[in-house]
């Protein structure tokens, strides 16, 4: 873990990431999410996931081409999944199949968006 306790998440830089490198523990997953309000682990935890609420489709659609933009940016991608009123957002690294510091990196960066 590169990030020191009280570094600002969305201030920092995804590294590139490499197989072989091990996924964040549940344990380190759990210290981390204090750190990116709003967003939840699941599955294992393998991923991290928020949903962000909107008065209509139209802003819903805009802020999902806005993380898409920033994940594009980042070179770090989203999955997302938006309809009215909602957008979806999650993260998780592939070549790991689970949790690395890049994903809350990512999760702070959108929370600075919303
Ligand atoms: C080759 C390319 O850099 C990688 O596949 C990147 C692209 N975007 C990515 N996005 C996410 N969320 N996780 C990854 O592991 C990932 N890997």
């Amino acid at each position: 873990m590169s990030a020191t306790p009280d570094a600002d998440l969305a201030a920092l830089r995804c590294e590139p990431c490499r197989g072989g490198m091990p996924a964040l523990t549940p344990d380190a997953a759990r210290a981390l999410l204090p750190r990116v309000p709003g967003w939840a682990l699941k599955d294992g935890p393998d991923r991290i996931e928020r949903s962000f609420a909107f008065p209509d489709f139209a802003q819903a659609q805009a802020f999902a081409v806005r993380v898409g933009d920033l994940c594009e940016a980042e070179g770090h991608h989203a999955e997302l999944r938006y309809g009215w009123g909602f957008c979806a957002v999650s993260f998780w690294t592939h070549k790991i199949n689970g949790l690395h510091e890049n994903d809350f990196i990512m999760a702070a960066k959108v929370n600075g968006l919303a």
